[in-house]
């Protein structure tokens, strides 16, 4: 996992790192530009012309030392400076010396408008809302119909903060080790694109003495999280689960979760629906049972969790009196592995009184507007709500799961961690449904809390991924929770 630190940071880190290796400034910055263009020539034609706007900081020097290289590579490169070149830091200096003579140098007005827009005027050294020149800068770019990119940062969002101002509306931005945090708010995606985070090498051991609680998971060592079953394991080694939802109209969410939790391996899943949802249950999943129905059109009654192994509320499950009780009566009476989602979650809003069950076996999994429901307050923004959802954990001591791109999970430690599978394709309904099914199960399948969620997390995001890239704008919930097991084999979990 990768620590995420602040920008001010980043700079210590920069220099404690140069320091410890033996090498100079300069030479790190090289390696950036170098992961900058590998990355580059994989997605940009070489006959594109392209115009790299460089201020005078070290993100500049970045944008010169990419000229250089892009130029070395056969592309046509124009820079176009802002700010005073004498005045710039030592490497952007270095870097000017070394400009090939081949690449055209004019000041940011002059610079001709190529086909591709390199965005290397500020970087994590952005420390005010943007004026002047350079607004009119980033505003002219901004109108302009081209490709670009952003090398780190887009300029003017402010690494650790909300944007204030004009920004650099970039397709992506190719951040270096880490990303920044704001480039993970959901209000910044317009400003950041695409996000591509590439090594520049630098070894974790430099990252310990930071001690930044939020991390970046991309898969590392996920394997290493998942349980095994020797070939003897029968159907109950792999856990024996309740998922509770589904009312008249929205038979499919419970589904989902059932389907999902039976690709990713659960032994026996029963499904605890009202009456109207047992022949549907019952046709559509014939590997799934059917506990006794307590209301008609909505769940009800009471649930006899004796031998199981986890339990999955919310997903369709209404507000009607019987789903009430019933998350009340869980809540109550269940310790064990719990997952509560959508209604399970606006209902327990409605009953702050009842926050006081939540216990570390319990997650919940709200998306943006789940979340308000249950903290009764509306976030002012992305920074705001990674703390309320930071303070909600330390607090109840469970897990919480906002859900999103960059899904943030909490843990009641106060560790944060920013998931990087997924995909715009998974935007669709249903897909958090599918979500509840494969946490659910981990659960059942006895994994602790915390590889539950990062597993379920994890593979949620690959699966979709996997998903919309063969069915693309149309992916369905079911195209995703089809391709758990497809997730599982491409990290060799078997
Ligand atoms: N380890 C790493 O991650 C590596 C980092 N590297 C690269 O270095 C980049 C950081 O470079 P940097 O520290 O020189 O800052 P940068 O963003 O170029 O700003 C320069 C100066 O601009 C100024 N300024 C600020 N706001 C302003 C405003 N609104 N309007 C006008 N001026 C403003 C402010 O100076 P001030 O005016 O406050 O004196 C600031 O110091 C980083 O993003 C990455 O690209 C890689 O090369 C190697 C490895
Ligand atoms: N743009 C996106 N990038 C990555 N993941 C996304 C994106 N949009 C949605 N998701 C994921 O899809 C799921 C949607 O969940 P949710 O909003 O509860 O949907 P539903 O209620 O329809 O099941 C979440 O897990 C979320 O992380
Ligand atoms: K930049």
């Amino acid at each position: 996992m990768q620590k995420i630190l602040s920008g001010n940071e980043v700079k210590s880190l920069d220099q404690q790192y140069v320091a410890g290796e033996g090498i100079c400034s300069y030479q790190l910055m090289e390696r950036a530009a170098r992961v900058f263009c590998a990355w580059f020539v994989q997605e940009v034609p070489m006959e594109k012309s392209v115009s790299i706007y460089c201020g005078t900081g070290n993100n500049g020097g970045d944008g010169l030392a990419i000229a250089r290289m892009l130029d070395g590579k056969g592309y046509s490169v124009h820079v176009g400076l802002i700010g005073d070149p004498d005045s710039g830091s030592p490497d952007f200096r270095q870097n000017l010396q070394v400009l090939p003579e081949r690449v055209s140098l004019d000041s940011w007005e002059k610079c001709p408008s190529g086909q591709v827009i390199v965005d290397a005027v500020f970087g994590v050294g952005i420390n005010r809302p943007l004026g002047g020149d350079y607004q009119s800068l980033v505003q002219e770019l901004n109108a302009r119909a081209a490709l670009k990119i952003s090398v780190d940062m887009p300029s003017g969002l402010p690494s650790d903060g909300p944007a204030e101002g004009d920004v650099f509306r970039a397709d992506y931005t190719v951040s270096f080790q880490f990303p920044k945090l704001s480039l993970l708010a959901p209000e910044h995606a317009v400003f950041t694109g695409k996000l591509v985070v590439k090594s520049i090498g630098i070894d974790r051991r430099y990252f310990e003495s930071f001690d930044s609680r939020r991390f970046f998971y991309s898969g590392e060592a996920l394997e290493t999280l998942h349980k095994t079953f020797p070939n003897s394991s029968h159907k109950g080694d792999f856990g024996r689960i309740i998922l509770a939802g589904g009312s008249y109209g929205k038979m499919g969410s419970i589904g989902l979760s059932t389907r999902a939790a039976l690709r990713t391996g659960s032994g026996l899943v029963f499904c605890k629906v009202p009456a109207c949802g047992v022949d549907i249950l019952q046709t559509s999943i014939p590997e799934a049972m059917v506990l006794p129905p307590g209301g008609e059109t909505e769940v009800g009654g009471s649930l006899e969790t004796e031998g199981i192994d986890a339990v999955g509320m919310g997903p369709g499950l209404g507000k009607g009196k019987g789903a009430v009780e019933l998350v009340h009566e869980l809540l109550r009476r269940y310790s064990g592995p719990t997952v509560l989602d959508a209604d399970a979650i606006n209902i327990l809003g409605d009953h702050p009184e009842w926050l006081s069950f939540l216990h570390a076996k319990v997650v919940l999994t709200p998306h943006l507007k789940e979340f308000e429901r249950l903290t009764g307050i509306e976030g002012k923004n992305h920074f705001h709500r990674m703390d309320l959802a930071r303070d909600f954990v330390v607090k109840y001591g469970c897990v919480l799961v906002l859900k999103g791109a960059y899904t943030l999970i909490s843990f009641p430690d106060g560790q944060q961690v920013f998931n990087n599978s997924g995909s715009v394709h998974m935007a669709t309904g249903g897909s958090g449904d599918v979500l509840t099914g494969i946490l659910t199960s981990f659960l059942g399948q006895g994994y602790s809390m915390k590889n539950a969620v990062l597993c379920g997390v994890f593979h949620h995001g690959h699966a979709g991924e996997l998903a919309g890239s063969q069915f693309g704008r149309g992916t369905l919930a079911s195209d995703i929770l089809e391709k758990i097991p497809e997730s599982f084999r491409h990290f060799g979990i078997v």
